[in-house]
């Protein structure tokens, strides 16, 4: 019986690419996860271990953060394409490039602030019991937003496992969880809840943030000085790290324009904002 090597293919999947466009202080982003997977003269390495004919997956994820200084990245197709063809070009094993690209998109919300589209989860909680005692708590999660500028973190504590360097411009984005506890009943519910969420996203876009935690309570404050029927939100908000790539080993700076969107582990942010006086929250939160 002889055993011989089928098809095969192999490349890095899920390179996660933030490409930021600075026009003067409006900001243009494009979210993007790409895909690439090789195949060509490959018997080698699979029979022998031979690498010499592989291009490492690393060096393939290395060239989308290039090219996406380099060429920027506009239509995802021809982005795909201009990696496709380079892969296939650039290197006699390499004989075939398949490059699958998924694109977020993104709504605007200011200069440099933008909503996920897609759309965040309209949640709710109410309790009643035989004592007539009633609570309602609205709320939403998936919220996903992001500040491509106006986002400082430093002064932070530090001891001999800090590696943090402290940043004055920095990436901010967050998948906002938010629940807000009413005062009393009946009202217009939808409007209170697409005023409160304008307030919690207008806020996240208006703040100039020296960390997530100041966000956070600015997010709350705005919400309860806007809507006098509720009395405490609670918000748990993971910050969804950006790390700009070192593009410095192809000559190529990065000022803040191109970014690893990394998913884990993730800083998670979570507090409460409430009226001095808010009434007892008995079983609203359980
Ligand atoms: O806004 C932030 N808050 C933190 O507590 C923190 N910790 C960290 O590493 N980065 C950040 N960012």
């Amino acid at each position: 019986m002889s055993i011989v090597l089928g098809p095969n293919r192999y490349g890095k999947a899920e390179t996660r690419l933030v490409r930021v466009v600075r026009d003067g202080g409006r900001h243009h982003i494009k979210d993007v996860n790409v895909s690439s997977s090789l195949s060509g003269d490959m018997a080698a390495v699979h029979l022998t271990g031979d690498n010499a004919a592989v291009l490492p997956t690393d060096t393939q994820k290395n060239t989308v953060y290039a090219f996406a200084k380099r060429h920027g990245v506009d239509q995802i197709e021809d982005f795909a394409l201009l990696l496709a063809r380079h892969f296939v070009e650039a290197h006699p094993t390499i004989r075939h490039a398949r490059v699958e690209i998924e694109e977020y998109g993104w709504d605007r919300r200011g200069e440099h602030s933008f909503v996920r589209r897609g759309g965040e989860v309209r949640t709710c909680v109410v309790h009643h019991d035989a004592d007539g005692r009633t609570t309602v708590v609205s709320g939403l999660k998936d919220l996903v937003v992001l500040n491509s500028t106006g986002s400082e973190f430093h002064g932070f504590l530090t001891d001999e496992y800090t590696t943090l360097q402290p940043t004055t411009d920095r990436v901010l984005a967050t998948a906002v969880t938010a629940r807000w506890r009413h005062t009393g009943g009946g009202r217009d519910y939808l409007d209170s809840y697409d005023a409160v969420r304008d307030c919690l996203v207008q806020a996240f876009a208006e703040t100039h943030s020296l960390s997530l935690q100041q966000t956070l309570y600015a997010m709350g404050e705005r919400a309860l000085t806007a809507r006098a029927e509720i009395c405490e939100v609670r918000l748990a908000m993971p910050n969804k790290h950006h790390f700009p790539v070192d593009l410095s080993p192809f000559g190529l700076d990065n000022d803040n324009e191109v970014f690893f969107a990394a998913d884990r582990p993730y800083g998670l942010i979570e507090g409460s904002v409430l009226r001095e006086d808010a009434p007892d929250a008995g079983f609203a939160w359980e």
